[in-house]
């Protein structure tokens, strides 16, 4: 079923989670162990998301380095489609532009139609890791909203090859990702908003938000998306802090402020086990008072902590 089925079908707010597939070499059962206390809370659907190839540097036996392709978190699709098997659950594939052509993309599109797949997040996607700023593949996209329009094509019935007939349109419901602390490339919040606002034109049919830390924030976003005419509905994404190094880790790497109340009180833990108890607690302050302000839906950013989650989800139904 789609995102916004669910969304629209939903007596209470809507729970997701968000994982990672498993890092090669560790099987699926890793993924089922992380799952697995998450699934008693009945989410609507969860969350894979999408991993390109990276470029490392290998140290040979002779000192020297050589470069290497390695993909560390392959089988997007295929997890989904397990996850689906197992869980009986609907799964949201991501989809990003980053070091995928746009005949990768078709395919990857295909299978997850014949997997009975209905929802895809399309992303840009990070910049690669040996790259200080996004670089589109060559015959890839350079946007999300160009994603978007492909997949918005296969929804029409149009695929690359022009000449193909009968083809079967796809079904997807399409979401796409907002910032309520901004894009750190957009030079400024209005802009960032009205190439939000194109994607929504062109077919996006929810948002979900990076992950922030401050609900004022989020609804000030909420705000001045509908000022402009978004409106599609906005998810917010949450994630808890659980050590001291995200202090300083989560603005690098997200590029969002850690309020004065919540980074005073880790600066005063003595240890992570104590940020964790913080942590878990502001998360699910932020979650009780989303719920109350009667959002749709909340979105977890999972990853590494299904039983804190867990544990707050419990808390708040
Ligand atoms: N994997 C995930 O679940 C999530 C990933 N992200 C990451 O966030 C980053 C951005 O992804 P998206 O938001 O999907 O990308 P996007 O393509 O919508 O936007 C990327 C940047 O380009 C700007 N931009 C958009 N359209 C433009 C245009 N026509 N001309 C000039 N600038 C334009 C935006 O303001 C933004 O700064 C990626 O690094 C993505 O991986 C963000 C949220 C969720
Ligand atoms: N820029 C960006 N890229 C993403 O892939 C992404 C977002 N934002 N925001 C929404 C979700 C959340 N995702 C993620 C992905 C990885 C971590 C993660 O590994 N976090 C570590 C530190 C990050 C690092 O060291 O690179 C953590 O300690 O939280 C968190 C959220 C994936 N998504």
């Amino acid at each position: 079923m789609k995102v916004t089925e669910h969304l629209k079908n939903a007596q209470n707010t809507v729970i997701s989670f968000e994982i990672l597939p498993p890092l090669k070499g560790k099987g699926i059962q890793s993924l089922y162990n992380h799952l697995d206390p998450l699934m008693e809370y009945k989410p609507s659907f969860i969350n894979v998301t999408y991993h390109r190839s990276e470029h490392v540097f290998k140290k040979m036996g002779d000192g020297n380095f050589k470069k290497v392709v390695v993909r560390k978190r392959p089988g997007t699709e295929s997890i989904c489609a397990a996850i689906m098997n197992k869980y009986n659950v609907d799964t949201v594939p991501h989809l990003i532009c980053g070091g995928f052509d746009v005949n990768e993309t078709e395919d990857a599109l295909i299978n997850l139609h014949y997997l009975g797949i209905d929802n895809v997040l399309v992303l840009r996607g990070d910049a690669a890791k040996n790259e200080t700023n996004f670089e589109p593949e060559p015959g890839g996209h350079q946007y999300a909203i160009d994603l978007l329009k492909q997949v918005q094509n296969l929804n029409s019935g149009l695929y690359l090859e022009e000449d193909l007939k009968n083809t079967t349109s796809t079904k997807f419901c399409i979401g796409v990702a907002g910032y309520p602390e901004k894009h750190f490339e957009a030079p400024n919040m209005d802009t960032d908003l009205q190439f939000l606002k194109q994607k929504v034109d062109a077919g996006a049919d929810y948002i979900v938000t990076q992950m922030f830390f401050d609900n004022a924030k989020f609804f000030a976003f909420v705000d001045a998306c509908r000022a402009i005419g978004i409106n599609v509905p906005i998810i917010p994404g949450l994630k808890p802090v659980y050590n001291k190094k995200q202090l300083t880790i989560l603005p690098k790497v997200f590029h969002i402020d850690l309020p004065t109340d919540l980074s005073s009180e880790i600066i005063k833990c003595k240890n992570d086990e104590d940020v964790e108890k913080v942590g878990a607690e502001w998360l699910l302050h932020q979650s009780r008072d989303l719920k109350n302000a009667g959002v749709e839906a909340l979105h977890y950013y999972t990853l590494g902590k299904p039983n804190l989650i867990a544990n707050v989800v419990k808390q708040l139904l």
